[in-house]
């Protein structure tokens, strides 16, 4: 039997106007028997969507504006929630955190004790729920897309949040499917699959799901969600894999041993989405490496992992790559692991021998050992928008 009674918390996430405010409004007009509370997190000085929901809540609502709760107002949220269960009898709260916030940091907030106390003592985290916009996933990841010019045109700065808030999630809904055509749907919902292997995916329009999908999700786990990310779990294959030498096509065999519906993967197969894990034990020319990232095969949707690299062989060189932004920088020492590139790309018609071959081609040779650039002159640490045009 389940004693926890503690106040269940469902935490929406996803970018700016995917669709969170329309589920919000949903839950809230349709709660079940749930007396719900719901925090609504701006970037703006004034909430807009605080305005339309408070009506139907009556006290119900937190307005979290003119910040970010994953970064700065993580304690107040904390405050606010505690103080709200004080003066109103609650039994389910939803929030919605804004358009570029991380989910990771929330979700630590509300599993920490933080300085406004520990909210785990009244609350739990039942579920993440991300709201991702099929047109602007697309559109943010492919430009080449042939989709509805009548369509909103939306701002895909911060694909790097979006993949993040992709990958860590426990369900997701891929809202504004009315927007996409059905092959290209079938291609982004394989895309987002690759990045998210776990969680349940639902195609929607306005949001529209029954309340239970959403509110009676219990199915938070910290350390299942910190593993999911289709990245991670391409890396893990990559490490046990049988296969041996650098590059290895993925895709199809990307989780063995998990726990997500291998129905899945034709779909990956079809739409030509797949991964691939490159690993080296020798170190890269660091000039030859920045050159390869410059000719960046636009076809990779993200991009994870460390490098190796022979200008700086005690530091680990984390790259991140989401869409149109890359970054690589260092991320602290090797110390006793074994110095080693790893680094995974997800992407559509990727091609492994092409990738493969631009990577072996700048591993240092024995030959370059003497003509290194000292590592001031390095062209590390890299960030850059990549031209996917
Ligand atoms: N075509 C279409 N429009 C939708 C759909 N869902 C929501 N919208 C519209 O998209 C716009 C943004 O929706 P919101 O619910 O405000 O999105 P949000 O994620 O809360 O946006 P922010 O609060 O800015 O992060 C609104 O005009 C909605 O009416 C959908 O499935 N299809």
């Amino acid at each position: 039997m389940d004693t926890d009674d503690r106040i269940p918390i469902t935490l929406l996430c996803g970018p700016l106007g995917a669709g969170k405010t329309t589920l919000v409004n949903r839950l809230v007009a349709d709660p079940g028997d749930r007396r719900l509370a719901v925090v609504l997190n701006d970037m703006g000085e004034v909430n807009v969507d605080a305005a339309t929901v408070e009506r139907e809540t009556d006290d119900g609502v937190i307005d979290l504006s003119n910040g970010c709760i994953c970064c700065r107002l993580g304690d107040d949220l904390v405050g606010e929630l505690l103080e709200l269960v004080e003066r109103r009898d609650v039994d389910h709260v939803v929030i919605e955190a804004s358009g570029i916030s991380e989910p990771l940091p929330i979700a630590r907030t509300l599993t920490t004790p933080g300085d406004s106390g520990d909210p785990t003592a009244r609350f739990r985290l039942a579920a993440v729920v991300a709201v991702v916009d099929a047109y602007g996933f697309w559109k943010a990841f492919d430009p080449e897309a042939g989709l509805p010019a009548s369509a909103p045109d939306p701002d895909r700065p911060l694909a790097e949040v979006l993949v993040d808030q992709i990958e860590f999630c426990d369900s997701l809904l891929l809202n504004k499917c009315d927007l996409v055509p059905d092959d290209a749907l079938d291609a982004v919902e394989a895309a987002v699959r690759e990045l998210q292997p776990r969680a349940p995916i639902r195609r929607t329009v306005e949001c529209d799901v029954p309340t239970e999908t959403v509110l009676g999700d219990d199915s938070f786990d910290f350390d299942a969600v910190s593993r999911a990310p289709g990245w991670k779990r391409a890396l893990a294959a990559g490490r046990d894999g049988a296969e041996t030498g650098s590059g290895r096509p993925g895709g199809d065999d990307h989780g063995h041993g998990h726990d997500h519906d291998h129905g899945d993967v034709p779909a990956a197969v079809a739409h030509g989405v797949g991964s691939i894990v490159y690993e080296h034990d020798r170190p890269f020319h660091p000039e030859r490496f920045a050159a390869w990232l410059d000719e960046w095969d636009g076809r990779v949707v993200r991009a994870k992992g460390f490098a190796y690299v022979a200008s700086r062989p005690d530091t680990v060189f984390g790259l991140s790559q989401a869409g149109p932004s890359l970054r690589i920088g260092p991320l602290g020492e090797w110390g006793d692991d074994d110095p080693e590139t790893r680094l995974v790309f997800i992407g559509r018609d990727l091609d492994d021998g092409a990738i493969e071959r631009g990577l072996d081609a700048c591993i240092v040779a024995d030959a370059d050992l003497g003509s290194l650039p000292e590592p001031a002159d390095d062209p590390f640490p890299i960030e850059r928008r990549l031209d996917r045009d």
